[in-house]
């Protein structure tokens, strides 16, 4: 597990350039064997923070404690050996271009003078262990994007740390290798019981894998807990706002052109319902609809399920007097919908 204690952290002064307190009030645990997103936009604090879980970096105030040891007051051999139960994957993949796969992953071994028998056997196993035994000889250049991750992946694993920290792992795969290799780590966290801390700007990762989250925004943590609860009920506006990247509350671009301020004659009020928890949005449009005696138009839907729980927004084109448009978004609130009309449509 990786606790953080009362951390802060303060680049000083230098060269004209004021310090920076890009960590603070940092306090909060990272579960064994969990899969836990750190989110947070650029600048918050996310590779400081990976930092400090690593070593490479000494808290102001404040400690880091990797599996019970206190990694911030390690120095020389003890701190390298620390280092061991900790892999790290990079969004760049960070692979010798003069060294094949196999060597590549064999590199952490050599630095702990492992055997060459004992290398090649542990070799062979991270190969198959993340699906690419075929590719032992190949150079780097000779990897597409994902399989490179995959020989990052296998060499962060090679000395069987008890953590794995993924910084931006995938930001640089399109779409389907990131799944793949979310899949993969996936995998690893339930058959080696590692823990894995994913540092993202994208919420879309932290959707795919993460079972708990930590927001961080301007070096404090803004949000943290259960990732289907910080999906379903977002307090902070950062959280909001990365949520709605990904449950897509922004409306389809030909809705949006004819989106207008004001109403006008036999038009109707455009109104947008949060869709937040176990199967809320299923009947909402239906219900509505009968219980007001309204032909309401469903003008746009975006419904994810994240942790068993609906998450999305549904757009309604409501017809009728202000007076009835009231009604419906009295009748929302009463229902514990979050409504709000966001203007007209011809
Ligand atoms: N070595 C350093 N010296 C001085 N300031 C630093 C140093 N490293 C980071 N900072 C500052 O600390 C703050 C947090 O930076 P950090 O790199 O941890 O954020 P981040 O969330 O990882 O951002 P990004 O996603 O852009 O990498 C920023 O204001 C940054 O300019």
């Amino acid at each position: 597990m990786v606790r953080f204690e009362r951390l802060s952290k303060t680049y000083p002064a230098y060269r004209g350039k004021p310090g920076v307190n890009a960590l603070q009030s940092i306090d909060f645990a990272i579960p064994r064997g969990s899969i836990t997103g750190v989110i947070g936009r650029s600048g918050a604090g996310k590779s400081s923070l990976v930092r400090l879980i690593n070593g490479l970096e000494k808290p102001t105030t404040g400690r880091v404690m990797v599996d019970n040891k206190d990694i911030s007051a390690l120095t020389g051999r003890e701190l390298r050996l620390a280092q061991r139960s900790i892999g790290m994957i990079f969004q760049h993949f960070n692979l010798l271009s003069s060294r094949t796969a196999a060597d590549n992953i064999a590199l952490p071994l050599e630095i702990a003078g492992w055997t060459k028998a004992d290398i090649k056997a542990r070799v062979a196993e991270l190969l198959a262990l993340v699906g690419i035994a075929d590719k032992h000889d190949r150079y780097p250049s000779e990897l597409s994007g994902g399989q490179k991750q995959r020989v990052g992946i296998a060499r962060a694993l090679a000395t069987r740390p008890s953590v794995l920290l993924s910084d931006e792992a995938t930001s640089a795969l399109d779409p389907q290798t990131t799944r793949a290799i979310l899949d993969l780590l996936a995998n690893i966290n339930r058959e080696l019981g590692v823990t894995i801390v994913l540092i993202t700007h994208e919420m879309s990762v932290v959707r795919q894998l993460a079972k708990e989250v930590v927001v961080l925004d301007a070096g404090h943590v803004v949000e943290s807990g259960h990732v289907a609860d910080i999906f379903t009920h977002p307090k902070h506006p950062i959280t909001q706002s990365f949520l709605a990247e990904v449950i897509g509350d922004s409306l389809p671009v030909s809705l949006a052109s004819r989106i207008v301020s004001e109403p006008s004659a036999g038009g109707q009020a455009v109104i947008r319902v949060q869709v937040r928890g176990a199967g809320a949005g299923d009947t909402v449009v239906a219900r509505l609809a009968r219980e007001l005696g309204l032909d309401v138009a469903l003008l746009s839907a975006r419904i994810d399920e994240i942790g068993g729980r609906h998450v999305g927004s549904l757009v309604l084109g409501v017809p009728g007097s202000e007076d009835m448009q009231a009604r419906v978004l009295a009748w929302l609130s009463q229902y514990q919908f979050s409504a709000e009309r966001i203007g007209y449509v011809a």
